[in-house]
This record gives C-alpha cells, sequence and structure tokens, in this order.
C-alpha cells in the first residue's frame, strides 16, 4: 500500500482544529467535509484524461475531460459518511458504493451490517473514506470486499492513520493507494488512535 501524507498547511490546519476536546459536531462535521475534498484533490491527481473539441465562445477549441467510468466513492459507515459531501462537491457524478462495519468493543474486529456496491465497479477507482485508519482491521475487511465484486483499482482517504494499521494493510494489500492527512503516534489500549480524534462516528453524528 502507497501511503500518501498530506503536506498543505490548509489541510494541517483543518485537521488541527478537528483536535480541540470541546469542538462542536457542527465543525466537525463541517471540517470532516473540507478535509476530505482537500484530500480528494490530491487522490485525483493521476486520473486520466482525453482530448476532446468542443465549440467555445470563438470557434472549436480542444479541452481535457476525464476518460471512461470514473468513481466511485465507498463511505464506510457511519463516519465515512462526514466525508462524502466534500468528496462529491469534486465528483458529482461519482456513484456511491456504501459498506457498513462496526468495531466490536472487545475484540476490536470489523463486523459487516451492509454492502452495496455499484453494478459496474469493475470498471471503476473506488475511493473508499472513512476519517479513521486504526487497527487496520476494516479497511482490510472493505478491501476485501470490493475485491470480491470485482474492483480492480482501490484508493482510500482518511482524516487520521495508525502506524499499526498502515502496517497491516500495507502487508496485505501493497496495491492499494491511500492518502491521509496525518499519521500519529500510537493506538492506545483499546485500540483508539493517539493523539488522534476520539470517536470520529460519534463527533460526526453528535451521538455522545
Ligand atoms: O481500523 P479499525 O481498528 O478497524 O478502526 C477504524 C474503524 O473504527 C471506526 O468505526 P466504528 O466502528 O466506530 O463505527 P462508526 O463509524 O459507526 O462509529 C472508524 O470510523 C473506522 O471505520
Ligand atoms: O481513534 C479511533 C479509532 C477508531 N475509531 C475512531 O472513531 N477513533
Ligand atoms: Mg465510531
Amino acid at each position: 500500500m502507497t501511503v500518501h501524507v498530506a503536506d498543505h498547511p490548509l489541510i494541517k490546519h483543518k485537521l488541527g482544529l478537528m483536535r480541540k476536546h470541546d469542538i462542536s459536531t457542527k465543525d466537525f462535521r463541517d471540517l470532516s467535509s473540507e478535509v476530505a475534498r482537500l484530500l480528494t484533490y490530491e487522490a485525483a491527481k493521476d486520473l486520466p484524461t482525453q482530448k476532446k473539441t468542443i465549440q467555445g465562445w470563438a470557434g472549436s477549441v480542444e479541452v481535457d475531460e476525464l476518460k471512461g467510468k470514473k468513481i466511485t466513492i465507498v463511505p464506510i459507515l457511519r463516519a465515512g459518511l462526514g466525508m462524502m459531501n466534500g468528496v462529491i462537491d469534486l465528483i458529482p457524478s461519482a456513484k456511491v458504493s456504501v459498506v457498513g462495519y462496526y468495531r466490536n468493543e472487545e475484540t476490536l474486529m470489523p463486523v459487516e451490517y451492509y454492502v452495496k456496491t455499484a453494478n459496474d465497479i469493475e470498471e471503476r477507482i473506488a475511493l473508499i473514506l472513512d476519517p479513521m485508519l486504526a487497527t487496520g482491521g476494516t479497511l482490510l475487511a472493505t478491501i476485501d470486499t470490493l475485491k470480491k465484486a470485482g474492483c480492480r483499482r482501490i484508493k482510500g482517504l482518511f482524516l487520521v492513520a495508525a502506524p499499526e494499521g498502515i502496517k497491516k494493510v500495507t502487508e496485505a494489500h501493497p496495491d492499494v493507494e491511500i492518502y491521509v492527512a496525518a499519521v500519529d503516534d500510537r493506538l492506545n489500549e483499546v485500540g483508539y488512535i493517539l493523539p488522534g480524534l476520539g470517536d470520529a462516528g460519534d463527533k460526526i453524528f453528535g451521538t455522545k
């Protein structure tokens, strides 16, 4: 797995705001979406384009357009939904493939509860969205699901990743590329990222 760690001042500043202990649900939600939008800009850098001639205001003009079937966004329920609007702002015609996992609090293993992928997923680049990559169990399960559905090219956007999770997924899926706003220090004894953001799903949905 190739890991691209964001080095942009806007991303660093916005992620810093998200770490504040008393951040409101609204601000956390807004910032999740804004950072996701900026990560999308990075992740879309190598999308193929093709030339096309159109009629412009002064006659025919050659323009670039994105080539072929493009992207399916894959938000991981719940927390990944908090990133979705920011990504759709930049890729408005993307199809959305939804997968649902929650972590068992004791074993930290992902439990699948929903999968609905785009029909033509084998022709699309999957762009997984999840704010947190902690032990890596949820991302591994998502990649397995997407590959079984026929997906051949997978990228992922994360706000914060732990070194432990990156190592695990890198070993299993060297072909996957991820874009992260930050790689933090480590996991605590209950599988939360330090310094991290806390429970991203709860913060986005206001459930704690
Ligand atoms: O790398 P892992 O150790 O698998 O942990 C990361 C997962 O944990 C969180 O989801 P959570 O289980 O809290 O579900 P939620 O989005 O419904 O809150 C997070 O959004 C990831 O999906
Ligand atoms: O730090 C973490 C780890 C998993 N899920 C979260 O929401 N936060
Ligand atoms: Mg959660």
